[in-house]
């Protein structure tokens, strides 16, 4: 975890990470579920979204064409309005808060997908998520979802009618996966890499695993 870190006061703030159809919704419910029967409250939010004008926001990113920095733009004033209206009370309350994707995504997406300056990602990353003491909020712990980009594509093709994103094409995951790779190497304390290619339980058992690393 980085010296940069806010406290969670007392909360845990958990993401879930993955290019497209890697299979991380499938297991944010059932870390819920655990957390819960412990007598924990767990919020179970998601990004772009989480609050009505994040959502609302949501849908013009996954829908409308627009450019990288309006994207980022986008994903980051809904990371705002989700971070203060959601996120930050839950975790001064002290609930366990599970964000099916958080800044990583950004990284990934519109900085090596659409090929956006992560410097400037940077800069919105620390007006966005700064506190007044100078620090940063991120989650605790991330859970990266990796697959090949091929097999996503299959898994999806199965499951729904695809987005904006999820229409891109090989060579489009397979940077957003080289994104996820360069985020995780520079904090290597904070993410725990998931083998999603393989069965939904063996996916289970890693993410349990990294959990109970953590004493969660
Ligand atoms: N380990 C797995 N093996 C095979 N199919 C999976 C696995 N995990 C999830 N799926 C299926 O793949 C599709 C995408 O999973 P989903 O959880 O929606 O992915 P994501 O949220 O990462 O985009 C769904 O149809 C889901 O049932
Ligand atoms: C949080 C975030 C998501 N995204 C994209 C990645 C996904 O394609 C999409 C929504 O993510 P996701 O919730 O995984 O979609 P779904 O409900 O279809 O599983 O938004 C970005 O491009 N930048 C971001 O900062």
């Amino acid at each position: 975890m980085s010296g940069r870190q806010a406290e969670a006061g007392g909360g845990r703030f958990l993401s879930f990470e993955g290019i497209d159809g890697a299979g991380k919704s499938s297991h944010i419910e059932t870390v819920a579920e655990r957390w819960r029967a412990q007598g924990l409250e767990v919020l179970c939010t998601r990004e772009p979204g989480g609050t009505g004008l994040a959502e609302t926001l949501r849908e013009l990113v996954l829908h409308q064409p627009m450019d990288a920095l309006t994207e980022a733009l986008l994903v980051f004033a809904a990371r705002r309005d989700h971070l203060q209206r959601q996120v930050e009370p839950a975790l001064a309350r002290g609930a366990a808060v599970l964000c099916d994707r958080f800044t990583d995504a950004t990284f990934a997406y519109q900085g090596a997908g659409r090929g956006f300056d992560p410097a400037v990602l940077a800069v919105l990353e620390r007006w966005v998520q700064q506190d007044a003491q100078g620090r940063l909020r991120e989650p605790q712990l991330t859970l990266w979802f990796d697959i090949d980009p091929a097999l996503a594509a299959q898994r999806l093709a199965a499951a729904r009618v695809p987005d904006r994103f999820e229409r891109l094409d090989g060579a489009f995951f397979e940077r957003v996966r080289g994104g996820y790779a360069e985020r995780a190497a520079a904090a290597p304390q904070r993410f725990v890499r998931i083998d999603a290619a393989q069965p939904r339980d063996a996916v289970a058992a890693q993410v349990q695993q990294a959990l109970a690393a953590r004493g969660w």
